[in-house]
């Protein structure tokens, strides 16, 4: 059995129960070294507990999700929140769902312009990163640290993702 799941485009009101998005938004903007940079100020937190956890820097090369595609399970880092950030300028699609006892609700998808990049808080359900057309690069921090930072959900059905037009 499937369903198939409608995409919103990706804002900072419809992304606030789940996280940050890190886009340069004029609000946030204050002119620094002498008025040659714009600083998009404090876009986001970076969260990271248990003992010798560390706030670490990566690059994720994510091969392209062929769609229709669908969507069978959910993850979420109860020790520290993650960041994507897209190195390629290309859109990409964005997964989360709200805590329902213990497990994902209804995923909810979001389509991210290419300059548009998320934080995760932690212990948010997402799916794994879902880059579109061609293999994209995203700047990802997250959190390192001795406990597991890892929680899977397989549904029990499963959700289609289908007609983005790029
Ligand atoms: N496993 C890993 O580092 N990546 C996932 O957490 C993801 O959200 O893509
Ligand atoms: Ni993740």
């Amino acid at each position: 059995m499937t369903q198939t799941l409608t995409i919103e485009p990706l804002s900072r009101a419809v992304f606030a129960p789940f996280g940050d998005v890190i886009e340069a938004d004029p609000a946030t903007m204050r002119l620094i070294n002498s008025g040659t940079t714009e600083r998009y100020h404090a876009l986001g937190k970076a969260e990271a507990s248990g003992d010798g956890a560390e706030v670490i820097f990566n690059l994720f090369r994510g091969q392209p999700r062929a769609l229709p595609y669908a969507i069978d399970m959910m993850e979420r880092h109860p020790y520290g929140s993650q960041s994507f950030q897209p190195l390629s300028g290309r859109p990409w699609l964005v997964v989360v769902a709200e805590d329902e006892g213990g497990k994902p609700g209804l995923p909810q998808v979001f389509l991210a312009r290419g300059d548009q990049g998320i934080n995760y808080r932690a212990n948010i359900w997402h799916h794994p990163l879902m880059a579109l057309g061609e293999t994209s690069d995203f700047l990802v921090v997250d959190r390192s640290g001795p406990e597991h930072n890892l929680e899977e959900y397989f549904y029990p059905l499963s959700y289609i993702v289908s007609g983005v037009v790029l």
